[in-house]
């Protein structure tokens, strides 16, 4: 069909991924309002490395993933890090381990704290339940030790969560379970209650009955496709945002004139305007989002000015705050003969107390003592956008968290293979922050933003990174799990002792570390005097009709995995942006 040229909607999404389809599905509900959604990338409905359950990293490195590489990290051996993300209608969540787990209430609360009123856990909670419809596990799985709690789930929804029907057989669960039990830690009934702590058999974002996995496309698009008030342009890409400055700043200097549309290209070259007469949406990602307002003129005016981009809007915060976790495997061979196809979902949840014992209160002092310094190195990297007192407050916040509510701090799979065990570990909750942002090679085309993490840049990291490890070992050597897996092949016991020092951990720890790839923080909802880019209504400050709904509006990292969390805040977003009244908060009651 041809497009009329420069075609005008209400909304105008950018970035048809985790987020952006819940949005084009909520905000075309409305048949009086027109939605469009600019997305990189194209269906893959029928794609088998996206649809099937067992193919987790099948879609790694083909036409549907960015592959984004970082910058050399100075603080780990200037090694650079892969992250994988995904480029199609369903976004990352078409790429991703599928693994359902919301985070632990307390974070979503502290959200409040930093200039957030309204979001807390409670009125967070009704959103996750209104994303999802659980299945519920059949006897079968429940005689594998699956378990769940009716009350915490949502029925009805478009998200389809449940176990797979290639669930691991059931001595594993319960070798596996016995052993975190017997370092401590309790099987819960249900790990998304808002209380992480402990071992657990996740659910997946998968329709169990068809055996396909469930992503944003298959839950909010393609059932609503057909809505003639709702169009995507697929293999489009936006390029940046324009603005109606024939209309008045409303704010007076730094602040923008409202959007009137976004500049896209299209896979054969041609330019064009898709006009927004309400609001443009950015939802592109923790690595896209913010670049795209670079190249609109809004950031931090110091790094525009460099590229020759006329600020429109000053927000240093813009690209900043970017965090994500360090991924690491143990691996040990395996004396079982397992026939399952698929990740096994087994998950422990460590806190702090956990990890370091009758150490904790040690380790505390030595963080609280420490945050001056991290404060100081953050702000140091940070183009001038924050300062030590900000970041000493955001820590605190953080550490806080950490030793006063005491939420998990590490996350633990301990995965069974036909041909080995793996035990992939990473600390939840770092302090190093990096950024992302334009280059003069990312403006003209040829390369991707430049992507900077720090990782382990500060050694709160390092020191939790490593008792993770320990930890992660000592649950190796622990029956029934030991007997099972006699061997440790990587780091093996050469490399790294059974006694090694935390020099000689860490060192293991720099040379294989690889992203966990939930990145975000680098468009935080945020008070804007701590660095926020967005408000409570996910608004960018200092404009008047643009918003971010993605990871990166997170403020900082969480327990349990990121889609789950995404959803229900794309949910609540699309209520706000419709002016509808929010879902009455609900307490958790078990
Ligand atoms: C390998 C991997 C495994 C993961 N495993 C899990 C897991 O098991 N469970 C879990 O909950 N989370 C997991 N995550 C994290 C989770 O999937 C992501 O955090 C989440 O999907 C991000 O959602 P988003 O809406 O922020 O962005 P995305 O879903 O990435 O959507 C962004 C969309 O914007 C498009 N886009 C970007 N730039 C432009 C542009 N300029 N123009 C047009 N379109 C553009 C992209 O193509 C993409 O479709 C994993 C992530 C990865 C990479």
């Amino acid at each position: 069909s041809v497009e009329p040229e420069n075609p005008q909607y209400d909304y105008v999404i950018v970035g048809g991924g985790t987020c952006g389809l819940v949005l084009a599905n909520r905000l075309s509900e409305d048949s009086n309002v027109t939605v469009a959604v600019i997305e990189a990338g194209g269906s893959v409905f029928n794609n088998p490395a996206v649809t099937s359950t067992s193919a987790f990293g099948e879609a790694f490195f083909t036409d549907i993933d960015y592959a984004y590489n970082s910058t050399p990290q100075v603080y780990s051996d200037n090694r650079t890090a892969t992250w994988h993300s995904g480029k199609a209608l369903g976004g990352t969540s078409t790429v991703n381990g599928a693994t359902y787990i919301r985070a632990e209430a307390a974070q979503i609360d502290a959200w409040e704290g930093i200039g957030n009123a309204g979001w807390n856990w409670s009125s967070l909670w009704p959103y996750y339940k209104k994303s999802e419809h659980i299945q519920p596990p059949t006897p079968s799985q429940a005689a594998h030790g699956i378990t769940y709690e009716p009350s915490v789930h949502g029925v009805d929804g478009p998200l389809a969560v449940g176990w797979s029907i290639h669930d691991a057989p059931a001595n594993t669960t319960a070798i596996i379970g016995q052993t975190w039990n017997k370092l401590g830690y309790p099987t819960l009934q249900d790990d998304n209650t808002g209380n992480l702590r402990g071992f657990y058999v996740w659910p997946r974002t998968l329709n169990r009955t068809a055996d396909i996995r469930a992503d944003a496309a298959r839950a909010y698009y393609w059932p609503v496709s057909d809505r003639e008030n709702l169009h995507a342009y697929t293999f489009t890409t936006a390029d940046q945002l324009v603005w109606d400055e024939a209309k008045p700043q409303p704010y007076g200097y730094g602040s923008s004139s409202p959007a009137s549309g976004v500049r896209v290209t299209a896979s054969d070259g041609t330019k064009q305007t898709i006009r927004a007469s309400r609001e443009v949406i950015l939802s592109a990602g923790s690595l896209r989002s913010p670049v795209i307002l670079e190249q609109s003129g809004v950031g931090n005016p110091q790094i525009l000015n460099r590229h020759g981009i006329q600020p429109k809007v000053a927000l240093p915060g813009v690209g900043e705050n970017l965090q994500d976790q360090a991924n690491q495997v143990l691996a040990y061979t395996i004396s079982l003969n397992l026939s399952s196809t698929e990740w096994p979902p087994f998950g422990t949840f460590a806190t702090a107390n956990d990890l370091f014992g009758s150490n904790t209160s040690a380790v505390e002092s030595y963080v609280r003592s420490q945050i001056p310094t991290y404060a100081s190195r953050i702000a140091a990297q940070a183009n001038n956008s924050t300062t030590q007192a900000i970041q000493e407050k955001l820590l605190t916040l953080q550490t806080d968290l950490i030793f006063t509510q005491h939420v998990p701090v590490a996350e633990i799979l301990t995965a069974p293979f036909p041909s080995a065990l793996s035990i992939a570990f990473w600390d939840l909750l770092p302090f190093s922050r990096g950024s992302v942002h334009i280059t003069p090679q990312f403006i003209n085309g040829s390369a991707q933003p430049a992507i900077n993490p720090n990782y382990f840049m500060i050694d709160k990291d390092a020191i939790f990174q490593t008792a993770i490890a320990r930890q992660s070992r000592q649950a190796a050597r622990t029956s029934p799990l030991a007997d099972i897996a006699p061997r440790e092949t990587a780091p093996n016991t050469t490399t790294v002792p059974i006694d090694a020092s935390d020099a000689q951990w860490l060192a293991w720890l720099k040379a294989t570390y690889g992203t966990n790839s939930h990145p975000l923080g680098t468009c935080a909802m945020m008070a804007r005097e701590l660095g926020g880019v967005v408000d409570p209504e996910l608004m960018v400050y200092g404009t008047r009709n643009v918003r971010v709904v993605d990871a990166s509006v997170l403020p900082y990292q969480i327990d349990g995995h990121l889609t789950s969390t995404l959803y229900a805040v794309a949910e609540r977003a699309c209520d706000i942006i419709r002016g509808r009244p929010l879902l009455a908060p609900e307490s958790v009651q078990l």
